[in-house]
C-alpha cells in the first residue's frame, strides 16, 4: 500500500518526479526547456510552496501562476494538448508515489486550476474562442 502525501517532503518527492518526466516530455518539455528556460533551482522550490499551499494551507506562495503562463503563451502558444498533456503526467506521477485522501485531493485541485488557466490562456487574445 502507498502512503498519502502528508507533509512538505512528501510534496518534494512528488514535485521532483513530475518535473523530471515533464521535462524529457515529446510534447510538452520543450516549453520548459527551450521557450522559457526554466531556471529549476529557483522553479523547483516556488512549486513546493504553491502545493504545500494548497494541501496544508501554509500561505507560503507568493506568485501569480495565470499572469506566468499568459506570458508563456505570448512567447509560444499554448493549447489544449498542452494541458491535456500537463495533467495526465501529473496524475500519472501523484498515483505512481501516492493514494489517499490528499492524493486524491491534489489531482482535483490540478484538474481545476488547469482547467480555469486554460480557459484564461487560450481564450485571452480570441473573443470568438470557446475553450
Ligand atoms: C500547458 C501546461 C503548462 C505549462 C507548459 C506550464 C509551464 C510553466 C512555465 C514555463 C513556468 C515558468 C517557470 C519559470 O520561468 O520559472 C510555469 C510556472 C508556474 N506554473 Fe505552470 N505550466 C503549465 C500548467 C500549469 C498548471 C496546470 C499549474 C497548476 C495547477 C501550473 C502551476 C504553475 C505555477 C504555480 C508556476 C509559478 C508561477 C510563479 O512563479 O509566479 N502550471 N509554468
Amino acid at each position: 500500500m502507498k502512503k498519502d502525501i502528508r507533509n512538505r517532503a512528501d510534496i518534494q518527492q512528488l514535485i521532483d518526479a513530475f518535473y523530471t518526466r515533464v521535462r524529457s516530455d515529446e510534447t510538452i518539455g520543450y516549453l520548459f526547456n527551450d521557450v522559457a528556460k526554466v531556471n529549476w533551482e529557483q522553479h523547483l522550490p516556488r512549486m513546493y510552496d504553491f502545493w504545500e499551499n494548497i494541501l496544508f494551507q501554509t500561505a507560503s506562495f507568493k506568485g501569480n501562476p495565470m499572469v506566468a503562463h499568459m506570458q508563456l503563451h505570448q512567447l509560444s502558444p499554448l493549447n489544449a494538448a498542452h494541458f491535456d498533456r500537463w495533467l495526465l503526467l501529473f496524475k500519472a506521477t501523484v498515483d505512481e508515489l501516492f493514494e489517499g485522501d490528499m492524493a486524491e485531493l491534489i489531482k482535483q485541485r490540478a484538474l481545476s486550476i488547469a482547467t480555469m488557466m486554460r480557459i484564461k490562456v487560450l481564450t485571452a487574445n480570441d473573443p470568438k474562442s470557446i475553450i
